[in-house]
């Protein structure tokens, strides 16, 4: 069985971000990426500069690691990253779900794999103007295709008044795709930081800035939510 390259598997935690906001999760965090946003709180799980830090780990040895932190009880992993659509996860999503684990998987939707058909969730987070990226709505619609009856929502994190029009413009086309809005996070912690110091009240200001713009237009479809686990633990890894 070939190896996948795992920058960081921890928890249990809650989900700090999206639709499953608060639930319990194990989080793995596959190391790689073919983005390289400019706001990127992850970079350590992006940059091949940090790929010393990252394990060559078989489906079966992930998934020893995660039934370990979850005493052995089932609950929904989290697939994140980096972009894990670009490894196959497909033996770790089988081997898992025989044992009574659901995976579900963060992903930016630039690559598309069979194997999200056998996800729980997925959640499509494409990157609006301040990243620096451009989306290939091809290549995003295929990954809506391959997830057929998988539960599918969109997460988009708003910097500026561009991205928040460009957010507008991406529900308008994705009128049935259920819609989560984040703050974006300026304070994104330097890779090899262990400090958790964020700034909270830029944060809170950004949050409200975000409500008052979606409610002044009369804008009623996204849920609105901050990073939890940001506020709770600032901008420490591993949690
Ligand atoms: C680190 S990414 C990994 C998964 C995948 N590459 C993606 O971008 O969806 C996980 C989530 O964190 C979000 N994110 C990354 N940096 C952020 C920041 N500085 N502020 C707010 N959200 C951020 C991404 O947009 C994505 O929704
Ligand atoms: N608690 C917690 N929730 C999260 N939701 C998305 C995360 C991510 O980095 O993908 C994340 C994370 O790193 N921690
Ligand atoms: S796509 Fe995700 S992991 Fe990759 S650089 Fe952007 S935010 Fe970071
Ligand atoms: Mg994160």
């Amino acid at each position: 069985m070939s190896a996948l390259r795992i920058a960081e598997i921890f928890g249990p935690t809650i989900q700090g971000e999206g639709a499953v906001i608060g639930v319990p999760t194990v989080f793995v965090r596959a190391g790689g990426c073919d983005y390289r946003c400019s706001w990127c709180d992850s970079l350590h799980a992006v940059d091949s500069a940090y790929r010393h830090d990252w394990s060559r780990m078989t489906a079966a040895a992930i998934l020893t690691r995660v039934e370990e932190l979850s005493g052995g009880v089932p609950l929904t992993v989290s697939l994140s990253g980096g972009n894990p659509a670009i490894q196959n996860f497909a033996p770790l999503i089988s081997l898992g779900k025989a044992r009574g684990y659901g995976f579900a998987m963060e992903t930016q939707g630039s690559v598309a794999q069979d194997w999200f058909s056998a996800l729980s969730m997925l959640i499509l987070s494409p990157k609006p103007p301040s990243s620096g990226e451009t989306v290939d709505w091809a290549r995003f619609e295929d990954c809506l295709a391959r997830a057929g009856q998988v539960q599918t929502v969109m997460k988009i994190v708003v910097f500026d008044d561009v991205d928040y029009a460009w957010a507008r413009a991406v529900a308008r086309r994705y009128p049935d795709l259920p819609l989560y809005l984040q703050p974006g996070n300026h304070t994104p912690p330097p890779p090899d930081a262990d400090d958790a110091e964020i700034d909270l009240d830029g944060i809170m200001s950004r949050y409200q800035w975000l409500i008052d713009k979606a409610l002044g237009d009369r804008w009623y479809d996204p849920t609105i939510l901050p990073q939890l686990h940001v506020l709770v633990w600032g901008n420490k890894r591993g949690v």
